[in-house]
């Protein structure tokens, strides 16, 4: 279980990204992190993961406070949080394979991740985790010759070859259409059921983070001004955590979308009906 205890972050230049924000994440638990440009997102999951150092505050994972740690102890602790970016961070160059076998690399002797031989172990882990997430044709390709949808998947296998006991996801669908958003996001949730994972995605798209998350926390300048089930979010709480002006804007790109969706695919079936 995630803890977030009166999480605090005020940057040197004096912006306070983050006050008194404090919640806890249950096993198998998805939340949807939403807020408006500059509520404090990425802060809040970069102060989880101490890519930036909170102000003060816990962050207790399985009763561990990450905030403590020294260096060993929190490059052993980061292992075990997984991460998940919108622009996939694949090495192009390298295959499915080698890219989720990086997930090893903070477990490994640093020979064995330079000669690139892995345990069997984690190999026959790399396969089941591909077969998972549908990639188990593609384990040879480059990951350069994959579609978007394809590299986000292998994100998702990399990091759950980690062993993770918590996925921090940021923005997972930002550059994917919105169909293959859908699958990414199913397959996020159906994973985090299955091996009983807390995760936090930081997502932009409301009616997606409605659709799939079992929770939405809603962050306005740096505080926590909603956290409920999804069905709580109503248009106040909505023009609340936004502003009118915004909101109004969003709902309107949200139905732009649907209806372009809508018109792509109603001209992929007139194209193969005229076959
Ligand atoms: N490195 C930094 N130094 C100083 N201020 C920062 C830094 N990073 C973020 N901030 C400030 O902290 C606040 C929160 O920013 P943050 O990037 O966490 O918001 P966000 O909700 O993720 O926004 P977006 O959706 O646009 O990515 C903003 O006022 C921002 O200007």
């Amino acid at each position: 279980m995630l803890s977030v205890q009166k999480l605090t972050k005020t940057y040197k230049t004096g912006d306070k990204a983050l006050t008194d924000v404090s919640f806890d994440v249950a096993k198998g638990q998805v939340v949807g992190l939403i807020g408006p440009s500059g509520a404090g997102k990425s802060t809040l999951i970069r102060c989880i993961n101490r890519l930036v150092e909170p102000s003060s505050g816990k962050v207790l994972l399985n009763d561990t406070d990450l905030v403590k740690l020294g260096t060993g102890d929190l490059r052993r602790a980061r292992r075990r949080i997984g991460m998940i970016f919108q622009e996939y961070a694949l090495v192009e160059r390298l295959t499915v394979m080698e890219n989720v076998l990086s997930g090893r690399l903070g477990y490994v002797s640093f020979w064995r991740s330079f000669t690139r031989k892995f345990p069997g172990a984690d190999i026959a882990k790399a396969y089941r985790l591909l077969d998972r997430v549908g990639l188990s044709a593609h384990v040879d390709k480059r990951a350069d010759a994959l579609s978007g949808g394809q590299r986000q998947r292998v994100g998702i296998a990399r990091a759950l070859e980690q062993d993770p006991e918590l996925l921090l996801i940021d923005e997972p669908t930002a550059s994917l259409d919105p169909k293959t958003s859908r699958q990414i996001m199913r397959l996020i949730v159906e994973i985090c059921r299955e091996q009983e994972l807390p995760a936090i995605i930081n997502i932009h798209d409301v009616v997606l983070a409605q659709q799939f998350t079992d929770r939405i926390i809603g962050l306005q300048a740096g505080k926590v001004v909603f956290d409920g089930p999804p069905s709580g979010l109503t248009e106040d709480v909505l023009t609340q955590i936004y502003g009118a002006e915004d909101w109004t804007a969003m709902r309107k790109g949200n139905a732009e979308d649907e209806a372009a969706q809508a018109e792509a695919e109603a001209e992929a079936t007139k194209m193969l009906r005229a076959l």
